[in-house]
């Protein structure tokens, strides 16, 4: 079985290049749904997400271009049927982002139920009350969605959470619907933003996106539109807290700073030093670091997205951290693994206490989710000895080329059959 084998331990030192966002393109993949024209999206992360969703609407009939290293030509002229495959909703929830658009365009659509994952049940309800909001009928069944409205009509919409993937499928749904659409309470992510902004050049009307109340005046068709995808921040993110974990000096080229307040702020609460300097991100450390607290929060708030790798780095700080972990009910699977590598962490309901040790050892250890595993190549970084983590499959679904962009900053890293 393929795994990531890490000889640490490492100071990560040179200047890495971010690529496009996971969270940003796969809602602009699933929007280029609303339109017949080709639209051609830009700086595409390679990611096994990116060919997952690139699958769906393959199957629904879309063509699919890739051009070129990073750009992606889409064209959904004819679309047949109203289904994306099982096979790719099962393997990947962002699937259930086609919901809103193929609802929008077409006036049916039947999904699978996105099962939750390791993190959490991750329900959809807040996708179907803003798609009922809208005037659909929905029906659930033999764990289907099915829904159906001849034309969508604007409504007011109130999340009862910020959720990020109900604010992107009500948001494309509004965006062909009759009439005015806000969303109350909408998630304001940069990603948001990013789809808005894409909806927006193909002749849709998107306002205060990356604000809590969006609005969206529904047009009769959209066209088809160029747009470069975000930097992705959570990858972004990763490569800071690695630099500061081990003690390196790292430039992180394509990076929004905006974007990574909360992650710089707590990385500079810990010791490390931060500065913006020719249109990128120098992270500079001295170990040990302090011990902070960090609690996970929807945008602007600290990203749950980069809670389980900061974690890894808080194993080695001086004293003790808490972990409030408020987005996801279980996104706490790296503990035990992180404990395999001899951290000290006790979890009390939605807190981990984590005492720092002096050091890691390296060990076999498994990736339960994406960010898990990232957590564990952080941690086998600053460890003593080899540590060899097993499920990479989660790691690739949301870093292109993790391996070959660490050994550039001189880890000891590689991808093997163990
Ligand atoms: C592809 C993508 O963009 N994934 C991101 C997206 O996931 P995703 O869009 O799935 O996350 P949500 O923001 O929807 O979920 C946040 C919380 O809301 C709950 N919830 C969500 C929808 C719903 O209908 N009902 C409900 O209760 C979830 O169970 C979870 O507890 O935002 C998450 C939170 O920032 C990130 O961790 C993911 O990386
Ligand atoms: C949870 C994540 O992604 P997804 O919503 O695709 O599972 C993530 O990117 O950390």
């Amino acid at each position: 079985m393929e795994a990531i084998v890490i000889k640490g331990h490492s100071r990560l030192e040179g200047r890495v290049a971010i690529s496009g966002a996971k969270n940003a393109v796969l809602p602009i993949i699933a929007a280029c749904l609303l339109t017949g024209d080709e639209c051609y999206l830009e700086d595409i992360p390679r990611l096994a997400d990116v060919d997952t969703m690139c699958g769906v609407i393959g199957e629904m009939g879309a063509e699919v271009y890739p051009d070129g290293v990073r750009c992606l030509r889409v064209a959904a002229g004819s679309l047949q049927g109203v289904e994306p495959p099982y096979e790719f909703v099962r393997r990947m929830r962002a699937s259930f982002l086609v919901m809103g658009p193929l609802l929008a365009r077409l006036g049916r659509v039947r999904v699978s139920l996105p099962g939750g994952c390791a993190i959490g049940a991750r329900p959809i309800d807040l996708h179907l009350k803003g798609m009922a909001a809208l005037g659909a009928s929905i029906h659930v069944n033999n764990g289907n969605v099915e829904a159906e409205a001849r034309r969508l009509k604007g409504a007011p919409v109130y999340l009862d959470f910020p959720s990020v993937g109900a604010t992107e499928n009500i948001m494309m749904a509004a965006a062909l619907a009759e009439g005015t659409t806000t969303i109350e309470n909408a998630a304001g992510e940069p990603e948001i933003v990013d789809l808005a902004n894409f909806i927006n050049a193909m002749g849709g009307r998107v306002s205060g996106a990356g604000t809590r109340v969006i609005k969206i005046e529904g047009v009769r068709e959209l066209h088809g539109a160029r747009h470069a995808v975000i930097p992705d921040r959570v990858e972004a993110g990763t490569f800071m807290i690695a630099a500061a974990a081990t003690g390196g000096d790292v430039f992180l080229e394509n990076v929004i700073s905006t974007h990574l307040k909360a992650v710089m702020a707590k990385l500079a609460e810990a010791g490390a030093e931060l500065s913006e300097e020719d249109g990128g991100i120098r992270v500079r450390a001295e170990l040990p670091l302090k011990a902070v607290d960090i609690k996970t929060m929807p945008y602007p708030g600290f990203p749950t997205d980069m809670q389980a790798q900061f974690m890894a780095l808080l194993t080695t700080a001086r004293g003790s951290s808490v972990v409030t972990e408020t987005v996801f009910e279980n996104r706490f699977m790296h503990v035990n693994e992180l404990k395999r590598m001899g951290a000290s962490i006790v979890i009390e309901g939605h807190c981990a206490v984590v005492k720092g040790k002096k050091r890691l050892t390296g060990a076999p250890v498994k990736a339960t989710d994406l960010r898990a595993g990232a957590a564990l190549v952080i941690a086998g970084l600053m460890a003593e000895g080899e540590t060899v983590i097993s499920c990479v499959h989660h790691i690739d679904r949301g870093y292109e080329d993790l391996v070959g962009k660490l050994q550039a900053l001189g880890a000891k890293i590689s991808r093997e059959e163990r």
